[in-house]
C-alpha cells in the first residue's frame, strides 16, 4: 500500500504529509518531485518537514532516525539537544513558549508531541506545566502556523488505576483516580489534543497510547532494572509473578505513531481517536524483567512476596518521603505506581490501529529482548 496517498494519487509511495494535496492535484510540488525521472528512489521532499516535540527523548529519537531514514526533513523541538544528524534541524525550547515553538513549525504539516517530564518526577507543577499547559500551547501553535496533523504520544496508562486491565480496548473511560501526577496530566493531555481535532478546520488530530516502551537507549527500564538489582533489590517476585503485561519495542511504537500520520485524513476513522499500540504479545511482567535480568548476567528473582504488604509498604515509604521532603529529598526505588505495575495484570488490544490503520508489530518481542539486551554492554553485570 503507498503511504498516506489516496488511490488518486499515482506517486504515493512515500510521502504522507500532504497526502489531501497530492490526491486532489496531482501538480502539486511534491508529486512534481516524485514524477522526475532523474530523482532516485528514496525521494526527500525538501519542501515537507514535519516537527518532533521532544525529538531528543528515546521515542522521540528513533521517530526521529525512522522518518529520515523514509527521506523527510525533520525538525526537532526540545529543551535539550541531543545527539546531531544530518537532515534534521535542531530547536532548542521549552513547548510552553509559543513564539519559540512557532519558528520550529514554519512550513511544516506534520507534528509529533512525544515530549513529556519523566514518569518518576513527583514535581505536579511540571506535569501541569508541560503536559497540560504546554499542550494547550502546542495546539495553538499549530493552528497558528497552518499544521494539518497532529499526533499524540499518550500512554495506555490513561485508563490504569492500580487494578487488573485484560486486553483492555480503548473504550475503557479513563482512570477516575489517576496512580501519580504522571498519569492525571496525560489524561488531560490526551484530552485536549483529541478534543482539538477539527475537519472543519483541516487539523487532524490522533493519539497514539503505547505500553512499557523498550529498546535501545531507553534511560527507564532498563538502566533501572539494573540499577535496583547491582543494588541487591531485584531477588524478589511481587505477587504470584503470573500478571501479564505488554512491553513494547521502540520500534513498533515508532511504525505505530508513522501509520498514524499516514492514515490520518479527513474521511478516516482516526480523527479525534485513541490508538493502543503494543507488541501484541502480554508476556508474565516477571518472565520479562527475568529474561532482560539473566542477559545482562544478573540473576532473575526468586523470592516471592505478597503484593498487599510491598504495595503498603511502598505506599508508606512515599508518604514518609512527602513528608520528609522539606528536609531531605528520598527517591523509593519501589513506588506504589511501580509496585502496581510489576504485580497486576495490564495488557491492551490493539485490534483498532490493526483495523483502522493496518498496524502490525514489525519485531516480535524474543528478537526485541536480543537487539535491547545487545544494546546495554555497559549494563552488563562486572562492567
Ligand atoms: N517510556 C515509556 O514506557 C512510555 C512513554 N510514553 C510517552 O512517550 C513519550 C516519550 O517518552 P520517552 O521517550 O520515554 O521520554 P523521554 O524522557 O526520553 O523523552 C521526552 C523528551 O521530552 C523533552 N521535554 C520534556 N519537557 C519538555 C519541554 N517543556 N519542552 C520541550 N521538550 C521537553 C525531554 O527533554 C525529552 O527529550 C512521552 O509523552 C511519554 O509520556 C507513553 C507510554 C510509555
Ligand atoms: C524496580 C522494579 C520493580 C521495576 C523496574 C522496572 C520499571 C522501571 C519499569 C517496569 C514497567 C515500566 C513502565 C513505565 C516506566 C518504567 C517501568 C515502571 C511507564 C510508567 C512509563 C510511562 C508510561 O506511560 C507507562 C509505563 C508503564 C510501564
Amino acid at each position: 500500500m503507498g503511504i498516506g496517498f489516496s488511490a488518486l494519487c499515482p506517486y504515493g509511495s512515500v510521502c504522507f504529509l500532504r497526502d489531501h494535496y497530492c490526491s486532489a492535484r496531482v501538480s502539486s510540488d511534491c508529486c512534481k518531485e516524485r514524477r522526475d525521472p532523474h530523482m532516485a528512489t528514496r525521494v526527500r521532499p525538501s519542501s515537507k518537514r514535519c516537527a518532533i516535540i521532544g525529538g531528543s527523548g528515546f521515542l522521540g529519537r528513533h521517530l526521529v532516525e525512522r522518518l529520515v531514514d523514509k527521506g523527510y526533513t525533520v525538525n526537532v523541538f526540545d529543551i535539550r539537544q541531543a545527539y546531531e544528524l544530518p537532515g534534521v534541524t535542531f530547536h532548542q525550547g521549552d513547548l510552553c513558549d509559543r513564539q519559540a515553538l512557532l519558528v520550529a513549525l514554519k512550513e511544516v504539516s506534520v507534528v509529533f508531541h512525544c515530549a513529556s517530564p519523566a514518569p518518576a518526577s513527583d514535581d505536579r507543577a511540571l506535569f501541569q506545566r508541560v503536559n497540560i499547559d504546554g499542550t494547550r500551547t502546542v495546539i495553538q501553535a499549530c493552528h497558528e502556523a497552518g499544521v494539518q496533523k497532529l499526533i499524540l504520544t499518550s500512554s495506555a496508562s490513561v485508563v490504569f488505576e492500580g487494578t487488573d486491565i485484560k486486553n483492555g480496548r480503548e473504550d475503557l473511560p479513563y482512570a477516575k483516580k489517576p496512580i501519580d501526577y504522571y498519569t492525571e496530566t496525560k489524561i488531560q493531555q490526551e484530552k485536549l489534543v483529541l478534543e482539538a481535532c477539527s475537519k472543519d478546520k483541516g487539523f487532524l488530530t490522533v493519539a497514539i497510547r503505547p505500553h512499557g516502551i523498550f529498546g535501545p537507549r531507553d534511560p527507564q527500564l532498563v538502566p533501572i532494572l539494573v540499577d535496583t538489582a547491582r543494588r541487591g533489590k531485584m531477588k524478589f517476585i511481587i505477587g504470584d509473578g503470573s500478571n501479564l503485561v505488554d512491553f513494547t519495542y521502540v520500534e513498533n511504537v515508532v511504525h505505530g505513531h508513522i501509520l498514524a500520520a499516514e492514515h490520518l485524513k479527513a474521511d478516516s476513522p482516526l480523527c479525534g481517536q485513541a490508538y493502543h499500540i503494543t507488541n501484541d504479545e502480554p508476556v508474565r511482567f516477571w518472565d520479562f524483567m527475568s529474561q532482560i535480568l539473566v542477559g545482562l548476567g544478573y540473576s532473575a528473582p526468586r523470592y516471592h512476596l505478597p503484593y498487599t504488604l510491598v504495595y503498603g509498604i511502598a505506599l508508606l515509604l512515599w508518604l514518609i518521603a512527602v513528608l520528609l521532603r522539606p528536609l531531605i529529598r528520598i527517591k523509593p526505588t519501589f513506588t506504589p505506581m511501580r509496585v502496581a505495575l510489576a504485580g497486576t495484570h495490564h495488557y491492551y488490544s490493539c485490534a483498532r490501529a490493526k483495523k483502522d490503520m493496518g498496524y502490525q508489530p514489525l519485531v516480535p518481542l524474543r528478537e526485541a529482548i536480543v537487539r535491547t539486551v545487545e544494546s546495554y554492554p555497559h549494563l552488563r553485570k562486572g562492567k
